[in-house]
């Protein structure tokens, strides 16, 4: 059955009948070609979802009908699932069915998940998205999974801290991003006690989670499904999880004497803390308190007095010109211009130590509004901020004091991810690997163990939860693999010149994200 394809290497020929016509399909080591008429249909073995043998009424025993399940890019950055029937010679279509088989056994897809499931996520249909959108397709690929249906925050953290996770190939989580903030914290908190390490200490060397984190966005905003896909939409993000399209990611941790917290994608000091507290409290609003409330905490935004000290980028992030590499990460496997994805394994390589205790700090201060932090940076791209995970350094964005109808006006563009939002006097943006805040004038009160506590309420929003701060200085790391080397861009500079960096040792990653 096999011959010889046009390219010279071995190609499986099959005459049969699709959509009630004589077709013939060729299958190479990559990909399933089927000729129509008038024109042609290929397939990436790398779409495709799961293959089975089904025989249909009229059927003869040396007939039997080959169903191809696979993923299909669409407009918009979405994936579709399809399905094509194929009906053709028994022996052929077995063939057919077993070397599609093993190829999809030979990739590194999940098979077995635990998954997380928080009820009252967004407009709480987090279990109605999980059973229309993914129980069919996991079905269908033959996952094993474990459902944990969340009744309280904290709640996920504690589960998956404790679970047994032997031979669990991911965890997914359906809601928000504070759901997978639980998730990636509960992981890393984790890896460090398995590994012995002390996660309080901010200059630990980090171990990575052996296992990454899909999200099926069923939340309010669900920011991080659309940075990593491109598109909110449930459908993609498992599809993706299903076919392992794997990204490497940052995170970086906050530290208030010990461990705060570690965030995966925007920790905001200040003014998007005061706006998350304050959405906090209109909850019962659903998704519509994002597009609200936080007008009013602009009104009534306040500043504070702050020393800022940070360890520059400096060699590790030096700019220069480069190419760009944003869109990968939406990429399934086998899509056009994808890196190579990390295998699924166990090995958890170390991350590089960022020592608070390196010469090179500097210092500046000031009256802010707020002190931001990327750990998915953004980067211009047709006239939009587009994310980008790789990234060898963080961003600090501080908010000087400024007039309102100014900062409206630059609110404005953040919000809408125009590439010119951080163009602005007073905004002031520093590429570093870690940076220490002391709130200055700041009452405080002692307590028995001689620790001054923070006596005014301040607040982080970490990946969209509101976090209290305690203590009147905190500390902000980056964590990255020196395993990688590529250049990204940046476009946080007031010039907007598209930028790379260029880092002898690398930066990949702290997490994996599907
Ligand atoms: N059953 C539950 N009831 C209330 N809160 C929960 C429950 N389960 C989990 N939580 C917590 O609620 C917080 C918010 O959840 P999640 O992020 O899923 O939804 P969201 O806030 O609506 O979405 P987004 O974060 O995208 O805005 C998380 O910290 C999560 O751990």
């Amino acid at each position: 059955m096999f011959s010889e394809n046009s390219c010279g290497s071995n190609a499986f020929n099959m005459i049969c009948e699709v959509q009630g016509t004589e077709t013939r399909i060729i299958l190479t080591e990559d990909e399933v070609s089927i000729y129509f008429t008038h024109s042609t249909q290929t397939v990436p073995l790398s779409h495709i979802l799961a293959v089975e043998l089904k025989n249909e009424d009229g059927q003869t025993e040396t007939q039997t009908t080959l169903c191809l399940h696979y993923a299909q890019p669409g407009s918009q950055c979405r994936l579709y699932k399809q399905q094509l029937s194929i009906m053709g010679q028994r022996d052929e279509c077995e063939f057919f069915q077993k070397q599609i088989s093993n190829s999809i056994k030979k990739s590194s897809r999940p098979k077995r998940l635990l998954i997380f499931v928080n009820p009252n996520s967004g407009k709480k249909r987090a279990m109605k998205i999980f059973n229309k959108y993914a129980a069919p397709l996991f079905q269908i690929c033959g996952i094993q999974s474990e459902m944990i249906v969340t009744s309280r925050p904290k709640q996920p953290t504690e589960k998956l801290q404790a679970c047994n996770l032997v031979g669990m190939d991911g965890i997914v989580t359906v809601g928000g991003d504070g759901l997978f903030c639980e998730c990636l914290n509960a992981l890393l908190i984790r890896a460090q006690k398995d590994a012995g390490r002390d996660y309080d200490d901010p200059d630990v060397t980090l171990r990575r989670p052996s296992l990454p984190i899909g999200i099926i966005p069923a939340g309010s905003g669900d920011v991080m499904a659309q940075y990593l896909h491109g598109t909110r939409d449930a459908t993609t993000a498992v599809l993706k999880i299903l076919l392992g399209d794997v990204v490497a990611m940052n995170s970086v941790g906050v530290y208030e004497n010990k461990l705060t917290s570690y965030s995966g994608l925007i920790l905001g000091f200040g003014l998007f803390g005061d706006m998350m507290k304050d959405c906090e409290k209109y909850r019962w609003m659903g998704p519509a308190r994002y597009n609200i409330i936080p007008l009013g905490t602009i009104l009534k935004r306040r500043t504070v007095d702050i020393d800022f000290e940070y360890l520059p980028a400096d060699s590790k992030g030096t700019i220069q010109a480069g190419r760009r590499h944003f869109r990968r990460q939406f990429s399934a496997p086998g899509f056009r211009n994808v890196p190579p994805t990390p295998a699924r394994q166990n090995s958890t390589p170390e991350c590089i130590k960022i020592s608070t205790t390196t010469k090179g700090w500097k210092k500046t201060d000031g009256r802010v509004y707020a002190v931001d932090t990327y750990a998915v940076s953004l980067g211009p791209e047709a006239g939009k901020l587009k994310p980008h995970f790789g990234d060898n350094a963080m961003s600090a964005i501080l908010t000087d004091k400024c007039k309102l109808s100014k900062h409206m006006a630059q609110l404005t563009k953040l919000q809408k991810h125009q590439p010119d939002c951080y163009n602005y006097s007073f905004i002031r943006h520093f590429r570093v690997m870690a940076y220490r805040v002391r709130l200055l004038h700041a009452r405080t009160k002692t307590t028995e163990d001689g620790s001054r506590l923070v006596h005014k309420k301040h607040y982080f929003n970490c990946d969209g939860e509101a976090i209290q701060l305690t203590r009147p200085e905190f500390e902000v790391s980056t964590f990255c693999i020196p395993d990688y080397t590529e250049s990204v861009y940046i476009c946080l500079e007031a010039s907007y010149t598209e930028k790379a960096h260029e880092s002898s040792c690398y930066t990949k990653n702290m997490l994996w994200v599907i």
